[in-house]
């Protein structure tokens, strides 16, 4: 009989998925019949079909699954993910709705959280990006500050033992930050591109690289609206983390922390121990969850 092999997604494309094999070797892979809800970072079971072709016969379960979603879809990101890393700079601006999305992904899936302030060789517009990010260091999230230009040895021992997904706005710096990491990851990008025949469809989708043998990165572009449409609104709530203890507290049990008399997150934020803007993106992110 023919032997399965484990092997993990490192990049997908339509229903053409390319698996690492455990020697290192890259197979382009297909699921059987019209199933296709693998995603990049699965552990999966292959057989060999032909020369240089595969099919999935199996996906282990996940530890955890990131996806977006709006309305009408919803987009798998990435799966067995262990670590979020929020990549924002000095310039230009970031958006603090885009990054506590992702917070609130994380949270729901249970996932690390570190976030990137790149471009760190730029005082002047570092020193306001960092009072806007003073809130989340507030609240106990880790800010590590950093220039991909110059060096990246401080963010190195962060990923040691994580599959970590880098999420970012367009121009954050993200490929910079990669390419520091990863030599060789042109290289990398060019062999998937070259496996999967897909020329330069790949780079929209995410792609997997090993760190070493305990760690990974996946670079996921186009995370500019990070929908959560799928998250009900209290687990929204959840993923503000200092919202925790007041949780329950407010007057009326379905306060939609808005203008209702005795909210108690309301009141927290008159009493300024809960940020107003953190209050003002609750509301924005509730009332627009896509
Ligand atoms: N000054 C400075 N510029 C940087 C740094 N890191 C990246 N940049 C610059 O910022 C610009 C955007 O960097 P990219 O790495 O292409 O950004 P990205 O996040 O991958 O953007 P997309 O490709 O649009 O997703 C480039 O001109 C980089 O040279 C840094 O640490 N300091
Ligand atoms: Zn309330």
């Amino acid at each position: 009989m023919e032997q399965t092999l484990n092997g993990r997604i490192v990049a997908a494309f339509g229903r053409q998925y390319l698996v690492r094999l455990a020697d290192g070797s890259l197979l382009p892979c297909l699921t059987r019949g019209k199933k296709s809800d693998v995603v990049c970072g699965d552990k999966v079971e292959i057989k060999r079909s032909g020369d240089n072709q595969g099919v999935i016969e199996r996906t282990a379960p996940r530890t955890s699954l990131l996806h977006r979603s709006d309305a009408y879809r919803s987009k798998l990101i990435a799966a067995n993910v262990s670590q979020i890393i929020i990549v924002v700079a000095a310039e230009p601006s970031f958006s603090d709705e885009v990054v506590t999305r992702c917070l609130i992904a994380a949270f729901d899936q249970h996932l690390s959280v570190l976030i990137v302030l790149n471009k760190c060789d730029l005082p002047v517009p570092a020193a306001a990006a960092r009072l806007q990010l003073a809130p989340y260091r507030a609240i106990g999230y880790h800010v590590l500050e950093l220039s991909a230009l110059q060096d990246v040895a401080t963010l190195r021992p962060l990923l040691t033992g994580h599959t970590s997904v880098l999420v970012g706005q367009s121009g954050m710096g993200k490929s910079t930050l990669i390419n520091a990491l990863l030599p060789d990851a042109q290289a990398a990008t060019r062999e998937i591109s070259t496996v999967l025949d897909s020329g330069k469809h790949t780079t929209t989708h995410a792609k997997l690289y090993k760190l070493d043998e305990e760690s990974s990165l996946i670079d996921c572009p186009g995370v500019q609206a990070f929908g959560l449409h799928h998250l009900s609104l209290g687990e929204i709530e959840q993923g503000f983390i200092e919202f925790d203890k007041y949780l329950g507290q407010c007057r009326f049990r379905d306060c939609h922390h808005l203008h209702e008399p005795g909210c108690a997150l309301l009141e927290a934020v008159a009493k300024g121990d809960i940020n107003a803007r953190r209050l003002e993106l609750f509301q924005q992110i509730a009332a627009n969850k896509a």
